[in-house]
């Protein structure tokens, strides 16, 4: 059985359990179960705290587990990503009154106050900056207004909830984090480890394709394969016209527009493109 560990709240929970669904996984029926077992995956899910996760997985309790760079990193546990799962996708930078700060300089002795201590005290030491962290749960945004912090960093997406405090982002990124697979470098070879990564990229890949059918007459199916050359190469069926074929191939899915405007203009009709749930490549 191989143990995996699965943020229980918070932005990647519902994601986490969407991903581990469309590969198969049983998960559970309501937020109150602990543990769910799927005996026929041979699979056994933990829903953990987020923060948490890593040291399960540092500790070995648990073979693998889903968590945020983020929160891998603060939680300084020898643990490794094995695979980046492209959801919770954010930003952690240091935030300040706007106007009161531009460079990591600025940051030289004062109070920052964040949930990720680890994180940022090794980043300003390894930057040279002396200054105090204040450790807060959430909401960290406000501890500037209310006098406990200068500036603070934190997990930035979309800088709304920064504009609404009053605060700017200054200097580089601190990190750019978004959801990983993470393991121990013990258990990298573990047999369920391998089964579980290619079901997850399994999902993955087929959110990043679509499927494009159509057909073209035979004489422009040069053309129209140089515009779709699919992964190894397009599927060519003829049709009850010997002078069309059908034409099938995979194309990412951001480009979907623009190949069916390409594939109408050298010719090819009843263009459609459809989903998939999942692949091998
Ligand atoms: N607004 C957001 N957009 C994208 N990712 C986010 C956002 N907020 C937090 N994250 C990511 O979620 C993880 C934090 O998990 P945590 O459980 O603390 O989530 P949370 O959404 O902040 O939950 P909580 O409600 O308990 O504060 C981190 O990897 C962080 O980068
Ligand atoms: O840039 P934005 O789109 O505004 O998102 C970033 C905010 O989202 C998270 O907060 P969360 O809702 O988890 O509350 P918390 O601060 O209590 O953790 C994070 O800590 C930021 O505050
Ligand atoms: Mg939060």
């Amino acid at each position: 059985m191989l143990r995996i560990a699965v943020p229980n709240k918070g932005s990647l929970s519902e994601p986490a359990v969407t991903l581990l669904t469309e590969a198969g996984y049983r998960t559970r029926r309501s937020g109150r179960e602990l543990v769910v077992l799927d005996e026929a995956s041979e699979v056994e899910l933990f829903f953990l705290r987020p923060r948490d996760i890593a040291v399960y997985v540092g500790q070995g309790t648990v073979h693998a587990g889903i968590t945020g760079r983020d929160l891998l990193l603060d939680s300084g546990v020898d643990a490794v990503e094995h695979l980046p799962l492209g959801f919770a996708r954010s930003t952690f930078r240091f935030a300040a009154p706007a106007g009161t700060m531009s460079t990591l300089a600025d940051v030289e002795g004062k109070r920052v106050a964040t949930s990720y201590d680890v994180l940022v005290s090794q980043y300003l030491e390894s930057h040279g900056v002396q200054a105090q962290t204040v450790h807060l749960d959430g909401a960290v945004e406000s501890s500037v207004y209310l006098g406990v912090a200068d500036l603070i960093a934190d997990v930035v997406e979309t800088g709304t909830t920064l504009r609404a405090a009053g605060l700017e982002t200054f200097a580089d990124p601190i990190l750019t984090s978004e959801a990983v697979l993470i393991t121990t470098r013990q258990l990298q070879d573990e047999p369920g480890l391998a089964t579980l990564v290619r079901r997850l990229q399994g999902v993955l890949r087929a959110r990043t394709y679509v499927l494009v059918d159509y057909d073209v007459p035979a004489d422009r199916l040069d053309l129209a394969a140089q515009i779709t050359p699919g992964i190894e190469s397009p599927t060519v069926s003829p049709l009850q016209n010997p002078d069309w074929v059908a034409v099938r191939a995979m194309v990412p899915r951001r480009e979907a527009n623009r190949v069916m405007d390409e594939l109408y203009e050298v010719g090819a009709r009843a263009v459609l493109v459809s989903s998939l749930l999942a692949c091998r490549l």
